[in-house]
């Protein structure tokens, strides 16, 4: 049967570290710090917005909590939201997705950034009709490595057999949380080695990944 293959955004499909960076930095600035690295900034991505800039604030002593850091915050998503300019699709993704699809699988679509700010950036690269669903960040109480907004993407899609794509610690635990085989994209923003993260298959460029679902989706021998 063949899988429904759920992806997740930043480090999977999309390289949008140096939006976000830029984004800290206009906000961090204006505040009167010095501009963080893109390391620094990149470090902390993948659990969402809430806590990217409360790792950032609590590297300058800011308030990480409390009505200080709820500006802080808003201020970086209304930045965010319209930076798209520095980010880019990762080689072959589009293919990829447009090959899954045309091969009958379902594709939905499970990321710790907000919904606004991923809404927009599917529409900025023309993705958003290719997603059958769509979970941010905030679209449920908890987020990944939780299973709940993992699982709500697959009911969304209709149920049935899913394999989970992403690039990062947060996703390889979503998966063995909610049970799903893990396909990891070897070149996002993790910070483990490969070896180190449970994972099903691993892959380093787009191109692969059709024959990976393919792979999964064959009758077993018998
Ligand atoms: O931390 C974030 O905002 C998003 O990260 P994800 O798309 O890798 O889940
Ligand atoms: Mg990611």
């Amino acid at each position: 049967m063949t899988h429904s293959v759920i992806f997740d955004l930043d480090g999977t499909l999309i390289d949008s570290a140096p939006d976000i960076h830029a984004s800290a930095n206009t906000v961090f600035t204006a505040l009167g710090q010095p501009p963080f690295t893109r390391a620094e900034v990149q470090g902390f991505v993948g659990r969402g917005a809430p806590n990217l800039v409360a790792r950032l604030c609590e590297s300058r002593d800011l308030p990480h909590e409390g009505p200080e850091f709820d500006r802080v915050l808003a201020r970086f998503l209304e930045v965010y939201e319209g930076a798209q300019a520095l980010t880019v699709l990762y080689p072959g993704t589009r293919a990829a997705l447009e090959a899954l699809q045309a091969a009958g699988c379902k594709l939905g679509l499970c990321t710790n950034k907000p919904l606004a700010p991923t809404l927009a950036v599917l529409r900025h690269f023309g993705l958003e009709n290719l997603f059958a669903a769509v979970i941010g960040g905030d679209s449920l109480p908890v987020k990944k490595p939780d299973p709940a907004p993992l699982l709500e993407t697959l009911t969304r899609m209709g149920g049935g057999p899913a394999i989970f794509v992403g690039d990062s610690e947060v996703d390889a635990e979503t998966a063995q949380n909610a049970g799903l085989p893990f396909l990891l994209f070897t070149e996002g923003y993790r910070k483990t080695p490969v070896e180190a993260l449970p994972h099903d298959a691993a892959f380093a460029h787009h191109d692969a990944l059709p024959g990976l679902v393919a792979a999964f989706s064959a009758p077993a021998a018998p």
